[in-house]
Formats: structure tokens, sequence, C-alpha cells
């Protein structure tokens, strides 16, 4: 089944018979067309349509097969209106502004709107080949930029040097940054999220490096701490166990297991050694078109993993005005076990 005959399945199921989409990345996923800021698309029971402006009349012709139309709002909007009459239709309750929202209803006021969340998320869960592929190539270029890179990571030079230079890296080699480069050395580490500043790494600390490449759409994510010069006993202390709940989870990965169960297991480790607090965020999320996607892998979590899903592993201990660690590898969930697609060596410190 393509998928938009399983969306159209869906769209029976949540009770609405068309859907306006228009999260980029869901616009990519039906249509094929790479300009989603500046498209829509429409599914209905009979067919689906991409809509974009005169910017993208050729890339549009290029990228997609659906029937386009090309115009702005208000005509858009007209345009669709016409084949929505009478009907139910769903829109992207996560992406749909409530402006965008008001102006869909004063456009289709003999359409009944209807919120629905996740619903092109859930077919993006499981990745096919082409994907994995696409995946793979970004990962492996990630794991050569930052073998290249890795030399710089040491004391006297700028954090932001050092994600200069994976962001130039990235972009000769005809890929972008998937996110912006997060290096955090000594205690900035302890921001989980602590994109690179002026500071100049210092003797002894401990460096997060976390990036991503986006290559052909796909995006790849892993992070390295590595040691710049001899760290404190206690942050060596802090590596270790992050490092073993990090390889303990990798090892657990297998179709069938729940999300939250592997969440657990690393939260438990790092409980025993006195870290439970200091990991504050989940266990890794899934990747894709998107850095953030499904499957959530945290203590809520209510998916199962499935063959093909490519997730993060990622825990981390944060300590405040002290320093952190996050360790993050890439993995390819199959039905027998896993296939951790980030190479770059995890570095005893
Ligand atoms: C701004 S994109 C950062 C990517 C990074 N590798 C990452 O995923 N960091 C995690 C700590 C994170 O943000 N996890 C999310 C899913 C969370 O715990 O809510």
């Amino acid at each position: 089944m393509s998928k938009l005959e399983k969306l159209r399945a869906a769209l029976r199921r949540s009770g609405v018979e068309a859907l306006w989409v228009s999260d980029p990345a869901n616009v990519r996923v039906l249509s094929g067309f790479t300009g989603g800021h500046d498209g829509k698309v429409l599914v209905t029971a009979e067919g689906a349509t991409l809509y974009t402006d005169a910017r993208y009349t050729v890339q549009a012709q290029e990228e997609s097969s659906l029937p386009q139309f090309i115009a702005r709002p208000p005509e858009t909007y007209a345009h669709a209106a016409e084949s929505l009459k009478g009907l139910r239709v769903g829109f992207e309750a996560t992406h749909l502004t409530v402006a965008g929202l008001e102006d869909l209803q004063k456009a289709w006021p003999d359409s009944a709107l209807v919120p629905l969340r996740g619903v092109i998320q859930e077919l993006r869960l499981v990745k096919d080949e082409v994907e994995v592929q696409a995946m793979r190539a970004a990962q492996d270029l990630a794991d050569r930029v930052y073998s290249e890179v890795r030399p710089m990571i040491r004391a006297g030079v700028r954090e932001l040097d050092v994600a200069l230079a994976i962001e130039q890296k990235l972009r000769e080699a005809g890929a972008s940054s998937a996110f912006e480069v997060i290096v955090a050395s000594g205690p900035r580490g302890a921001m989980p999220h602590g994109v690179a500043s002026g500071r100049v790494i210092q003797d002894g600390d401990l460096v997060t490096v976390d990036m991503g490449a986006k290559l052909a759409g796909y995006n790849s994510d892993m992070t390295r701490t590595v040691a710049a010069g001899t760290p404190s006993a206690e942050m060596k202390r802090v590596y270790n166990a992050v490092l073993e709940a990090e390889e303990a989870a990798v090892k657990a990965v297998k179709a069938g297991v729940r999300a939250a169960d592997l969440d657990k297991l690393a939260r438990d480790i790092l409980t025993r050694h006195g870290l439970g607090e200091a990991f504050a965020h989940s266990l890794g999320h899934g990747v894709g078109l998107e850095v953030h996607e499904g499957p959530g892998l945290r203590g809520t979590s209510e998916d199962v993993l499935q063959s093909g899903m490519v997730i993060t592993i990622e825990p981390g201990a944060y300590l405040p005005n002290v320093g952190g660690v996050r360790i993050e590898d890439l993995v390819l969930v199959t039905e027998d076990g896993y296939e951790v697609l980030s190479h770059a060596p995890k570095e005893s410190v």
C-alpha cells in the first residue's frame, strides 16, 4: 500500500474525508516537493493536490508527480474549497497556527474543520530501504566530519571554531547542519543544548559535541563527549556511568521492545550511580526528515520499537556549575536487534 493509500485508511478511521497538510516534512512525504515551507497538500478520497506559488513552478514539476495548483491564498483556498463542500476536513493540529485555522474557517464555510494529531507522523515511524540509505549516508558524512574536526577539540580552542569547522565541512560536502552545533565545554556541559559559544576550551574540560548532517532531506544525530587533558575524578566517574547506560540501552534495542522500558533501563543505571536526577531528558527519539520525530524514548511513551525505525540512544548527566556528559548513537532497529549507524569512536577519558 502506498503512503497515500495508508493515509486515506487512517483518515477514514479518524472520521474525516479530507486532510489539509501544512507541515513541510509531511508535504514532502506525500508529494516529493522539498519546498514544503511554501507548499501544502490537500488529500481527498479521490486524489491529492500540491499547492505552491509561482516561485516554485519548475521545482514542483521536477519533484512531484501530484497534480499542482500554482497560486497564493486566498486563491489557493478558493480552489480547494470546491472539492471540500460538505466534508469533514482534517488539519494538522500540531502545525497549523491559530491564524491559519481562522483563514481556513473563513475560506471554507461549508466544511467542518477537524484537528488531527500525528496522522502522517505515524506513517513516518518506520523507514523504507531508500530512507535508511539516506540516513546512513548522512551519518557516514557526520562521522567523517567529526573525525576530521576531532583534533581541534583541545585546550586553547574556542567552542565556536569547532562548530564552524563542522558546519563548513558539512556544507562543503553538499549537506548542512541538521541543527545548531552543540559544543559545550567545562561547566557549559551542564546545558544539554549548550550551542557553541566564544568560550575557550580549558585544560581538564570535558567537551560535549552534538552534531548532525542533513543530506537529501534526511538527518543524522550523534553526540560524543571527549576530554581536553585530564578531567577531574568526578567527571571521569560521570562519563563512565553515562557510557555504561548508553551501551546497555543500545544492546537492548530490538523490535518489540517498549520505548519506555528502554528509557527505564538507562535511567536505572544512572540512578544506581547517583545520577538519576542529573539525567534531565528522555533517552532518545526517532530521526528522519526531522531531527526529532517518533518514536519517543521516554518514560511516558506508548511506542513499541519496530524493525526499520531509526532512533537515537542518548543518555546524559548534567551537573550545574560543574559540567556534563552526553553520549549518543544513531541506531537502526532490526527484527533481531539493532545496527549502530554512527561509528565515531567513544573515547575513554
Ligand atoms: C535542537 S536539536 C538537538 C538534537 C540533540 N541531539 C537532542 O536530541 N537532544 C536531546 C537531549 C533532546 O532534545 N531530546 C528530546 C527528545 C527530549 O528529551 O525532549
